[in-house]
């Protein structure tokens, strides 16, 4: 049998697109890959984590593709497995926020992402660290690690869940206070933003490159519950910098320190860290994107 040279991963939960459509759409993949020149294979994820083991066995074959069909926390698991190698990772974006394939510009409808996935070519990017946690999009403290613990628990994924999760925890949410390399701040949220959006075009680092060898450190104070509305109809319209409850610093790394186990969120995943101390730090040119 020839050896693969193209690796379709699939969750089978993402977004809120049934499994026969992803059928479908594999259908689709494989037979375009073909039509490419590559011997493409394609597997469902059966567990969390599952995609990271896909993806690490693919390196170890020498499969210079690996495709996802699913949201950031598919890319995350994949593409933590790519970082430093020959692999590139390509984006179809089914997920409910697909925030670096939004960033990077890529196709939102699946099958015009696949023809891109299939025909595209590796550009290298920036990845991020949160100790030891690779992140590609986003990580978070506060408020958005929140979202992403409360969004974790719903049994439906998808646009309007997340919308009405975010709603219902703006409600419940205390800022906190943290040391930010050393000084004490009182803070809404602190996004670390390789790329420049949540998802869904929540802009929350208008002007974040994923190829600059920095990350946007993004301090959001607490705010009045009059300033939401503007600071949301900012968040959407790319201008949330220009508010005066937002600071974003460029820089190579950043240390948090909180009052106890740190919540946070890697790409829209939450994760309860074991320490009250967490550093993050770009990882320059670290992974390669089909375009
Ligand atoms: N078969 C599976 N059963 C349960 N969980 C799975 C399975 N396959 C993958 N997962 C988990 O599902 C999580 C969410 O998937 P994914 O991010 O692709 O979709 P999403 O949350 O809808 O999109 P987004 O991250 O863009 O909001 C992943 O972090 C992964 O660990």
């Amino acid at each position: 049998m020839a050896q693969t040279t193209l690796l379709a991963i699939v969750n089978p939960l993402s977004g809120t697109a049934s499994v026969q459509k992803k059928q479908q759409w594999i259908e689709f993949l494989l037979k375009i890959a073909v039509d490419a020149g590559f011997t493409p294979e394609a597997r469902f994820t059966t567990h969390p984590g599952h995609a990271t083991e896909l993806a690490t066995d693919a390196v170890r074959q020498g499969i210079r593709r690996v495709v996802i069909i699913g949201g950031d926390g598919t890319m995350n698991e994949t593409a933590r497995a790519l970082l430093n190698t020959q692999t590139a990772l390509g984006i179809v974006p089914v997920g409910s926020g697909n925030g670096l394939a939004r960033h990077l510009k890529l196709p939102l409808n699946p099958k015009k992402a696949i023809e891109r996935a299939i025909h595209g070519r590796p550009v290298v990017i920036d990845s991020g660290r949160i100790n030891e946690h690779a992140f590609f999009c986003t990580t978070g403290i506060g408020f958005d690690a929140y979202v992403a613990q409360e969004f974790a628990r719903q049994p439906i994924r998808g646009l309007p869940t997340y919308i009405r999760t975010t709603y219902r925890a703006f409600w419940n949410y205390q800022p906190a206070t943290y040391e930010i390399d050393g000084k004490p701040q009182s803070l809404f949220s602190l996004t670390v933003a390789n790329a420049g959006q949540f998802g869904n075009n929540a802009w929350i680092a208008p002007h974040a490159n994923v190829a600059d060898g920095l990350l946007d450190v993004c301090l959001l104070k607490p705010f009045p519950r009059s300033a939401v509305g503007l600071l949301a109809w900012r968040l959407f319209n790319k201008t949330l910098d220009q508010s005066n409850y937002l600071t974003v610093r460029p820089a190579r790394s950043v240390v948090v320190k909180g009052a106890g186990p740190l919540l946070i969120h890697v790409d829209g995943e939450p994760l309860l860290l074991d320490t009250d101390t967490a550093t993050v730090q770009v990882v320059p040119s670290s992974l390669l994107v089909i375009r």
